[in-house]
Parts: C-alpha cells; sequence; structure tokens
C-alpha cells in the first residue's frame, strides 16, 4: 500500500503501520494479507460492510487478537513483540467491551488508572474530568450494569483516553451514542488529533466517516479494496457512501421477494 494512506506515512515509525495481517477463523479468511498505514495527526476512517474483517483487523492491531501472520508496529513498536510498551502508547475501545458490570463508571475509570500504575490523586481528578465531558457525571455512581448502550460506549471512550495515549483505536465509537454526546466526542477527537495524535476508527456512518476523517480504507470480503486521502477514495463519486457501493458492490437481490410483507 502506498504512502498517500495517510501523511507522514513514510517513516516506518508513524502510529500505525499494518503489514500483511491475516487471520483465518476455521476455513474462514476474516482478514486476508492487510496492508495499513496511518500517519501523524491523522484520522483514518476503516469502512466496510458486516463481516467484512474490520473488528478482527482492530483487534488484531491493538494485540487482542493474535494474527496468524504479519505485523503491527505502533509508532515503530512491534505489538506482539513489546506488547506492554505498544499498549502505553494506545487508547482503545474494542467492539463490545465487557466491563466489570459491578463497578460504578467512576470506579471503573479510577481502578483502570490504578492498574496502569498511575498515582490515585492523578487518577481520580483526570476520573472527574472524563465523566463530566462525557456528561456521565450524574451517573459517576451508577453501576455499569445499569448503564445504558451508549453510556457504555462513553465510559468505554473515557477508559481509553485515561492515559493519555498517542494513538486512539476505536471500534465504532459512536454506535448508540445521542447526538449531543457525538457532538462532544467529535470534538475531542478533533483537538485530539490537531494535538498531534492519531485516530483510527471504524463505522458505518459514511457521512461522520466523510465528515471527520482525512483517510480512509474499505475493507471487504478480507481485504482492504481501497485506501488514501478521503477524496482520493471518493473518486468521482458523488460523496463516500456512492463510492462504498460501489467498491464493494451493492446488494439488493431477493428484496423483491418478501410480497407478504406489504400484504
Ligand atoms: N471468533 C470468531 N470465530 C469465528 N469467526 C469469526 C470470529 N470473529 C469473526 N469471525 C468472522 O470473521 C469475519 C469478519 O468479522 P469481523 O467481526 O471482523 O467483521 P466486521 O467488518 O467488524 O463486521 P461488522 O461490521 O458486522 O461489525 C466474519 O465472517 C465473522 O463471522
Amino acid at each position: 500500500m502506498s504512502d498517500e494512506q495517510s501523511p507522514a506515512a513514510g517513516d516506518g515509525a508513524g502510529p500505525l503501520v499494518i503489514s500483511g495481517l491475516r487471520k483465518a477463523f476455521g476455513t474462514k479468511v476474516a482478514v486476508d494479507s492487510v496492508d495499513l498505514t496511518v500517519g501523524r495527526g491523522s484520522f483514518f476512517g476503516l469502512v466496510g460492510p458486516n463481516g467484512a474483517g474490520k473488528t478482527t483487523t482492530l483487534s488484531m492491531a491493538v494485540g487482542l487478537l493474535r494474527p496468524d501472520a504479519g505485523s503491527v508496529r505502533i509508532f515503530g513498536v512491534d505489538v506482539w513483540r513489546e506488547p506492554a510498551k505498544a499498549k502505553a502508547l494506545i487508547g482503545v475501545l474494542p467492539d463490545g467491551l465487557s466491563v466489570p458490570e459491578r463497578l460504578t463508571g467512576r470506579e471503573l475509570i479510577v481502578y483502570s488508572g490504578l492498574i496502569r500504575g498511575m498515582d490515585r490523586k492523578v487518577a481520580e481528578s483526570r476520573a472527574d474530568e472524563l465523566l463530566y465531558v462525557m456528561g456521565l457525571h450524574e451517573a459517576e455512581r451508577t453501576l455499569i450494569i445499569d448503564y445504558s448502550a451508549g453510556m457504555r460506549k462513553k465510559i468505554g471512550l473515557a477508559n481509553a483516553l485515561l492515559h493519555a495515549p498517542k494513538l486512539l483505536i476505536l471500534d465504532e465509537p459512536f454506535e448508540a451514542v445521542d447526538p449531543v454526546s457525538a457532538a462532544t466526542i467529535r470534538t475531542i477527537l478533533n483537538r485530539f488529533v490537531a494535538a498531534g495524535g492519531a485516530v483510527v476508527l471504524s463505522s458505518h456512518v459514511m457521512a461522520l466517516v466523510e465528515l471527520m476523517c482525512d483517510h480512509v480504507g474499505v475493507m471487504s470480503d478480507g481485504k482492504i479494496v481501497a485506501a488514501g486521502p478521503v477524496d482520493q477514495v471518493k473518486g468521482g463519486e458523488q460523496g463516500l457512501e456512492q463510492a462504498f457501493v460501489a467498491l464493494v458492490g451493492g446488494r439488493n437481490e431477493g428484496v423483491e421477494g418478501l410480497e407478504w410483507l406489504a400484504s
């Protein structure tokens, strides 16, 4: 894949360099020879239809799932050779984050800071700030088991930001999040990138990716079928959504059935 994918990507020590990544589950090749490069100050959107391999790719990128082949470097640090060093540099919002349900939101953030070796006072003051900006301060003493889907997303994002990472890897960060909270999260992420951080996010909302991201990678059937600056990937199409459908192929077969639905 060319350095066109993301600015300043050619030095090999950029925020994220994925090379030849592969993962199969039985006979299903979920991720097939994926190369991706994300440069400094870049906002990268990973898009693709259901089952394309986005979550599998991101899980391998952050050291949660071991690849069959290939490598992932975070600022030059190999995720599988030096996992602790690499993980200190990244903030992760995994897909379907499983969190200790019997903790309150505040406890989750503070304990997470302590586990990361943070001073308790620092962890507590960052927890207060993060809970406030995420609009979760009123729910800080509510058990996570009682959080809504959107609240879980936001507490997960707060957790990802806690240790001031340099790269954020976020699987569907806006899913189930209300528009006001989404605007707040967008502001936080834009500030993070403007300050020199890099963000990789997956999303199904093309308008959002087009609005926020400077670079995009399109996955289909385990492969990257297009990657580069958003305008380049859009090509001659009017919007990213049209380009996406053209790249991955629309699917309307069978829709003319279901006559019973209209009866
Ligand atoms: N643990 C697993 N065991 C078996 N198959 C899996 C596993 N995880 C993923 N897969 C398969 O790998 C493929 C890619 O899945 P993945 O979750 O990465 O896709 P995705 O692009 O994130 O999809 P979505 O947009 O629906 O979240 C799918 O065919 C899925 O069924």
